[in-house]
Formats: C-alpha cells, sequence, structure tokens
C-alpha cells in the first residue's frame, strides 16, 4: 500500500458478479470501479469468487486505496476443512434441495414461532442451517471432513486477511444463518449442533466500524456484510422508506427499531451492519423473469420494456406467476412459473411483456404487504438493482405496487455500502456523505394497483379458472 492511499474499496460478491468500486471516503464519490462474472448455478466453488475478486481488485488498481470492505450474497454455505479448503462447492441462496430439511428443522424445535423467537427467522431452504443438515444427510462423507463454516462474504473477507486462524463475519450477514440469533445478539451453537449433528467452528461476530485485519499489502479490512445490509447501509433509507432490490433475488428491506419475529415465516428478521434491524423479504424470482420475458419474445431489453409500455394495465387478463425456480416467498420450493388467462383475444406480445413485469412486480407488491403486517410503515418504494434499470419496471411499479416510487441512479449501492463501511472502519467514524436522491414517481390511478393485484392473487391462491 503506498503511504500516499486515500481511497477505500467496496465489494458486492452477488450471485451473478463482483462489483469493485473505488471510492473517495471524503465524498462517496465513485472513483474506479471494475466487475468479474460468476458462474451460473445454485451451488459454485467458492476459489471462482475469489478469481472474480482478484480479477476485479487487479482492473481498478490498490495502490492508493487504504481500505477494504467485502459484502455478499447472503446465506450460502461454505464448508471448509482442516487445512481451510472447501469440502464441497458452496450451496447458494437460491438452492432449494434443502426445503425438506426446513421443514424437518421446524417440527423439531417445536414449530415456526419457536423458531421466529428464537433467531428472529423460519428456517425456509435459503437459510445457511438448512444446508447443513442437507449436508449431513445425504453428503456424510463430505460432512466427515467440515470443521468450519462460513458465508460467502465471511471466506472472501478472511481470504483478504490472508487466511489467518480467526476468521469474521457481522451481525448482518450472521442472522441470516439461521444459527445466530438477532433477538438476542449471539450466536445459538445449539441450533446449529441441531442442524448439523455437531458442533463447527463459527467466525467471530465483528463489531460495525470495526477493522477486522489487514491484507499481506496492508490494506485495512473491515468486517463486511450480507449484500442487502450492505444496500441499506449506502441507501440509509428514512422510516417509511422501503428498499426493493430486483436483482437475482427480489429483495424487500427496511431498517427497523427492534428485531422482527414474523411465525408466518414470511418476514426474515434480520440484522443490519449498523446495531439496528432490517426486516426482509426476498423471492427467488426477480430480474431474470424479465430476462426469460425478452428471450420468449426474442428481443433485447429496450424492445421488451417498450412492448410492456405498449400494453394496457392488466394486460388484458394475462397474468405470469413468476415462481420461475421455486419460490421463497411464499414457501413454495417446487414451484414453477405460469401464464395464466391466455385467449386468441389478448395473445400479444405486448400483453406477454406487460404480463412478466406486472407479475414480477405482483410478487415484490406481496412482500411489501407482509412488512406492513409486522407493524413496519411503508409510503414509499426505493427501486435498485438490475432489474430497475428497467424502463417498464419503472414506469409499471407505482401502480402495481400502489405507492410512489423512486428508482435510485442506476449504481452499485451493495459495493457502496461496503466502501462506507471501510471508510468507517479506516476513519473511526462513520461518514456523513448520502447518496443521491430524485423524485419520486407518484400513483396516477390506484384502482390499477387494487385490480392487477386482485387478479393475480387468484391466480397466486389457485381460484383462476
Ligand atoms: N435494463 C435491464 N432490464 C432488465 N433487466 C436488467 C437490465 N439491466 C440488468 N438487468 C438484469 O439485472 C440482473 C443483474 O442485476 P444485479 O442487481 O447486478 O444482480 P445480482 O446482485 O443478483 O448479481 C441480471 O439478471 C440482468 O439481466
Ligand atoms: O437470499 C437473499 C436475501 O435473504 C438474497 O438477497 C441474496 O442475498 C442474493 O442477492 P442478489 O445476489 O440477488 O443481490
Amino acid at each position: 500500500m503506498a503511504g500516499s492511499a486515500r481511497y477505500v474499496a467496496g465489494v458486492d460478491s452477488s450471485t451473478q458478479a463482483t462489483k469493485v468500486l473505488v471510492v473517495d471516503p471524503e465524498d462517496g464519490r465513485v472513483v474506479r470501479e471494475a466487475r468479474r462474472p460468476h458462474p451460473d448455478g445454485t451451488e459454485v466453488d467458492p476459489r471462482a469468487w475469489w478469481d472474480a475478486l482478484a480479477g476485479a481488485l487487479g482492473e481498478v488498481g490498490t495502490s492508493d486505496v487504504a481500505a477494504i470492505g467485502v459484502a455478499g450474497q447472503q446465506h450460502g454455505m461454505v464448508l471448509l476443512d482442516e487445512h481451510g479448503e472447501p469440502v464441497r462447492d458452496a450451496l447458494l441462496w437460491n438452492d432449494t434441495r434443502s426445503a425438506p430439511d426446513a421443514t424437518a428443522l421446524i417440527e423439531e424445535l417445536g414449530g415456526a414461532a419457536a423458531w421466529a423467537e428464537a433467531v428472529g427467522t423460519v428456517p425456509v431452504a435459503s437459510i445457511t442451517a438448512t444446508k447443513l443438515r442437507w449436508t449431513s444427510r445425504a453428503e456424510p462423507d463430505v460432512a466427515a471432513r467440515a470443521r468450519r463454516v462460513m458465508l460467502p462474504h465471511d471466506w472472501l473477507t478472511w481470504r483478504l486477511r490472508g487466511s489467518p486462524a480467526d476468521a469474521t463475519t457481522d451481525r448482518g450477514d450472521a442472522s441470516g444463518t439461521g444459527y445466530w440469533s438477532t433477538v438476542t445478539g449471539e450466536y445459538r451453537p445449539d441450533l446449529l449442533e441441531m442442524a448439523f449433528g455437531r458442533a463447527l467452528d463459527v467466525p467471530r461476530v465483528a463489531e460495525p466500524g470495526e477493522v477486522v485485519g489487514h491484507t499481506p499489502d496492508g490494506l485495512a479490512v473491515s468486517a463486511g456484510t450480507g449484500d442487502n445490509a450492505g444496500a441499506a447501509l449506502a441507501i440509509a433509507p428514512a422510516e417509511g422508506e422501503v428498499v426493493i432490490s430486483i436483482g437475482t433475488s427480489g429483495a424487500v428491506f427496511t431498517g427497523h427499531d427492534r428485531p422482527s419475529t414474523d411465525a408466518s415465516g414470511l418476514v426474515a428478521g434480520f440484522a443490519d451492519a449498523r446495531g439496528g434491524y432490517l426486516p426482509l423479504l426476498a423471492t427467488l424470482n426477480a430480474a431474470r423473469v424479465l430476462g426469460v420475458g425478452a428471450a420468449l419474445l426474442g428481443v433485447e431489453p429496450d424492445e421488451f420494456d417498450a412492448l410492456a409500455r405498449a400494453a394496457s394495465p392488466g394486460a388484458d387478463g394475462l397474468v405470469l406467476l413468476p415462481y420461475l425456480d421455486g419460490e421463497r416467498t411464499p414457501d413454495r420450493p417446487d414451484a414453477q412459473g405460469r401464464y395464466v388467462g391466455l385467449t386468441t383475444a389478448n395473445g400479444t406480445r405486448e400483453n406477454l411483456a406487460r404480463a412478466t413485469v406486472e407479475g414480477m412486480l405482483c410478487g415484490l407488491a406481496d412482500c411489501v404487504d407482509a412488512l406492513i403486517d409486522q407493524g413496519v410503515p411503508v409510503r414509499r418504494a426505493l427501486l435498485i438493482g438490475g432489474g430497475s434499470r428497467s424502463g417498464a419496471v419503472a414506469d409499471l411499479a407505482p401502480e402495481v405496487l400502489g405507492l410512489p416510487v423512486e428508482v435510485l441512479s442506476p449504481q452499485e449501492y451493495v459495493a457502496l455500502g461496503a466502501a462506507r463501511q471501510a471508510a468507517w472502519a479506516l476513519r473511526g467514524e462513520e461518514p456523513g456523505w448520502t447518496v443521491a436522491r430524485e423524485t419520486s414517481r407518484d400513483v396516477t390511478d390506484a384502482s390499477i394497483s387494487e385490480q392487477v393485484r386482485a387478479r393475480y392473487a387468484d391466480v397466486r391462491d389457485g381460484h383462476a379458472p
């Protein structure tokens, strides 16, 4: 590291790619950025993420960087042997094979309410504990070699520090494991043992703003966090604002003053990266739903958007149930997508595009409702993530959600939050800068949301013919 180092680096190791921002800690200005893709699939060799990170850091250059922080896709199970090597590919948040294990774990603890009270979250297949159970059950020989378990951001942070004996995590990401309690702020080793059949080493939960170590080149390393907690760190939604991230996942979250314990299992009671709480809902099907719609129509995103905009609200009765890869919210791991209500009258390219966008947004609107049901005030939605770059999503969102919507300017908010945390660790106080905000798009006709969502609910609940 050069003596003149003045910048910080923030990393988003998300499902589809690693994104690195080099940021001025004085004002949050992005000075350089790079991106490297990740392999497809719901199980991935974590070394592919390391290679992507190394490639992106090499491209941006770090000679003028003093500190780095990593935010990563949540929940992924990185199991390591006694030498610190992965015993198998990481199972990602969107891998649904452990759905029966989630059911079994819920029963073993005495029901969904017991989990909500214990850790803040009722396990679904995304939650790390269920992946531990699946591994111990389905791959006992692999499980026998495991000594420690980490999350994607923990593992990358540990490797950035040169793989020392001690590893770290933070409360934001730990809260998605199923064996760290948002309610008590402590690990629940008994629940890890219940899931895996024996103990495993877990990373120490670092304080927000802590320097957890240094890279071999001398960069200070911050605790890092989960990707959604990273975005929340960057955006700092005000009370009444809900962030909707349209990436591989659709994530709906906001800051809250107390842990949530939703026994229905819809709202995950996560922690944030500041010492507060981050109630969150996540779907398995968001930006890729748009991609499938565009592929069906054989068009690029711009033309897909134009087609969707050209149709009328409600797509003349054509509805997409967007559970393409199974769904987590609601918990339907074996579901598939369905276009419903196709007739000779409404079978147009415009309606197919419109139904695709509306279906994805209706899935997210269900998530917003569940947050409101938990007593979280919601008056406005802030859209981020790759899918928010779709003009059709921006145009249709206020009418489908029934909320004023602000599409934040395209930026890597997760990586920006990680850079903010790195600046906080470096300087000992959280930076004062905020992200640029624009005016909201208002709801022009509230009846559209009611009609579109009522028709969608019929299909979702199996009442449509
Ligand atoms: N203009 C656009 N219209 C629709 N989808 C888009 C657009 N731009 C990017 N995307 C989609 O956004 C997704 C990537 O978003 P991102 O938030 O980076 O995801 P992740 O964090 O899960 O890696 C991809 O599926 C990509 O196809
Ligand atoms: O599982 C969750 C949140 O609980 C997902 O939000 C993952 O954290 C992946 O995020 P993206 O890569 O889609 O941004």
